[in-house]
């Protein structure tokens, strides 16, 4: 399969703690982005036209993955797209609501698809409360080798730029792939909070480097008392 069909545009984008941390225990949610630095983030889901999260962010967090915190004229709300190869989303989350009521794009979930019966059946109940259900290659075998497929059918249909939201197990697939197949990620954008997590809290790792990083700096600002910092692939 091409790696690279219609290259989408990819941001990778969270925010972390001063000690790595994007969420609390167990994968419990914290607010480590000030409203400043939020606003930052509603203004880059703005901007690309699709935004993507794993299952246990769209499970735990219930997000919306919208542009609510812009001014009304400047709202322009990407493709939610959730990573759910057992469909676990919940049918009455808000992503479905806000698209029942009107409010919001069509969730289109991902999924390699699943001969199980419960599954097709848990399907069935996420297709009538409104989500929209996407097969990628069945023949993916783990979460990293399953980027290329997952791509592939968001190019497909129509996805040119993609933000990843996360979390951290979805960031840590998307750096590996990276490392795997080369170029996917254009630039990364880490909202840095002021405050620690502790070592309980959920963090990322990169692959090894071999001394060669890959990803280096290309700015940084302060929004709020969050820093920002925009990182870019170094063969980019
Ligand atoms: N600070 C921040 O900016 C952010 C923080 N978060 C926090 O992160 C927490 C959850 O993080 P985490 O537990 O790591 O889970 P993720 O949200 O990263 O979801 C991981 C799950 O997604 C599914 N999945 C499907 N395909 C893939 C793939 N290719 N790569 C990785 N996962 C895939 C898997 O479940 P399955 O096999 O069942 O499909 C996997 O267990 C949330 O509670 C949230 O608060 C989230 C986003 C941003
Ligand atoms: N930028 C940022 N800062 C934080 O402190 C966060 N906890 C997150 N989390 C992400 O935002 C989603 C919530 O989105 P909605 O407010 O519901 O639109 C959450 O699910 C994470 O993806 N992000």
């Amino acid at each position: 399969m091409d790696v690279h069909p219609d290259k989408l545009d990819i941001t990778i984008t969270f925010a972390q703690s001063l000690d790595g941390k994007l969420a609390g225990p167990d994968g419990a949610q914290i607010a480590l982005s000030c409203s400043e630095s939020m606003q930052i983030t509603h203004r880059l889901r703005s901007t690309n036209n699709a935004i993507l999260v794993g299952a246990n962010t769209a499970i735990n967090d219930n997000p919306q993955l919208n542009t609510r915190l812009l001014p009304t004229e400047e709202q322009r709300n990407p493709q939610p797209v959730v990573l759910d190869t057992n469909l676990r989303l919940p049918p009455g989350c808000k992503l479905v609501q806000n698209f029942v009521a009107g409010k919001g794009l069509q969730p289109w979930l991902l999924t390699p698809g699943s001969d199980d019966l419960d599954w097709h059946h848990r399907r069935r109940v996420l297709e009538n409360a409104g989500a929209r259900i996407m097969i990628y290659n069945p023949n993916s075998t783990s979460h990293v080798d399953s980027i290329p497929s997952i791509l592939s059918t968001l190019s497909f249909n129509g996805v040119s730029s993609l933000m990843v939201e996360g979390g951290p197990s979805v960031i840590q697939s998307f750096f590996t792939a990276h490392n795997k197949y080369g170029s996917i990620i254009d630039r990364i954008i880490i909202t840095v909070a002021p405050m620690f997590v502790g070592e309980d809290g959920v963090g990322y790792n990169l692959p090894r480097s071999d001394g060669k990083p890959a990803f280096i700096h290309k700015d940084s600002f302060l929004a709020g008392k969050d820093a920002i910092m925009v990182l870019e692939p170094t063969s980019a």
